[in-house]
């Protein structure tokens, strides 16, 4: 019931927003270009450690932008990876309740001076808790390799995901993201753990893709899609951090795989070099030609659209005023 009512918010943004609604953009990006240092294990998480304060600016940048909908700062966030770094347990988890604390505040603040204002066109955004891949903990760039090695069972991956899916849901997010899947073993532990914790809040998963047509792990979207049907806790399925060129195709791939809405949000087209922790040169697309898929996205049916990596609120703009 209250998963019912949690998911009609997010379906009527979707309606007021005219069939789809805005996600946000690079946020680890724009963290970056205000000078923060992610080279590190947390890469983008490391602000919740470092400069908190910088996170909510960046976040009402994107609500300033257009945003419908804003992710929170725990894509790397992990208790392992806080511990790691001499953390207690409750000083790891009120960092993970932190993240979504900041994101409701700028939402809540931004909402609140918006609303002041007669005539305005923006919509009071919903908050989106992250929750990044076990690769992207490993910090080895295996979110866009899907090889986690034989020992990592689909009980590790639950076991990985669970405490830090319980302090997330607790601290109320309106929604959860979980972004860069590389597999169908980690969607299906996700889906199963939804189930498992009794999770009452919609959730999207957002898979990467390095060739435009399978997984990166190799497997064909049919088969990764096939668990995430049958979820009710599941609201939306889609691409997030893969190539702008390749998600035309695979919405019309999604479209055929799934009745669940369809997400995609992809970064600017650049390759991430695991190895050497930085961005390829790579066929790189601006904001105009953001806004000219947006477009083409929305035709094809995807009703929540955005901006990863080395996207910025300028993009975001772009895509709001388009959509
Ligand atoms: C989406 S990638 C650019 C995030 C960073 C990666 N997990 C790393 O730590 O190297
Ligand atoms: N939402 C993440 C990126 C996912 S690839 C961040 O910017 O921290
Ligand atoms: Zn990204």
């Amino acid at each position: 019931m209250v998963l019912e009512k949690k998911s009609a918010l997010l379906e009527d943004l979707i309606k007021k927003c005219g069939g789809c609604a805005v996600v946000d953009g690079g946020f680890a990006t724009q963290l970056e270009i205000h000078g923060a240092a992610i080279n590190d294990p947390l890469w983008s998480a490391v602000s919740l450690i470092k400069n908190p304060e910088l996170i909510k600016r960046v976040h009402m940048e994107y609500l300033e932008a257009g945003a419908d909908i804003v992710v929170t700062s725990s894509y790397q966030a992990t208790i392992p990876g806080f511990l790691s770094r001499g953390l207690s347990i409750e000083e790891s988890e009120s960092l993970l309740q932190k993240s979504v604390e900041l994101a409701v505040e700028a939402r809540d603040r931004f909402w609140e001076k918006v609303s002041k204002v007669s005539g305005h066109s923006y919509n009071r955004a919903l908050v989106a808790a992250s929750i990044g891949s076990y690769g992207a903990y490993l910090a080895d760039g295996s979110e866009y390799s899907g090889h986690y090695g034989e020992n990592v069972s689909l009980d590790k991956l639950k076991d990985f995901h669970r405490r830090r899916l319980q302090v997330l849901v607790e601290a109320g997010p309106d929604l959860l993201a979980f972004e860069t899947i590389p597999n169908k073993l980690e969607a299906q532990a996700c889906v199963e753990l939804l189930e498992e914790e009794k999770v009452q809040i919609p959730a999207w998963i957002c898979f990467t893709s390095v060739d435009g047509e399978k997984a990166p792990s190799g497997e064909s979207f049919e088969e990764c899609l096939e668990p995430l049907n049958k979820s009710n806790n599941i609201y939306a399925v889609g691409i997030n951090c893969a190539p702008p060129q390749f998600i035309e195709n695979l919405i019309r791939k999604f479209a055929k795989l799934t009745k669940k809405a369809i997400v995609v949000y992809p970064n600017s087209g650049e390759v991430w070099d695991g190895k050497a922790k930085q961005w390829l040169p790579s066929q790189c697309f601006g904001d105009d030609e953001f806004e000219m898929f947006a477009t083409k996205w929305r035709d094809l049916g995807a009703k929540l659209i955005g901006g990863c990596c080395r996207t910025t609120p300028s993009t975001i703009n772009a895509i709001s005023r388009d959509l």
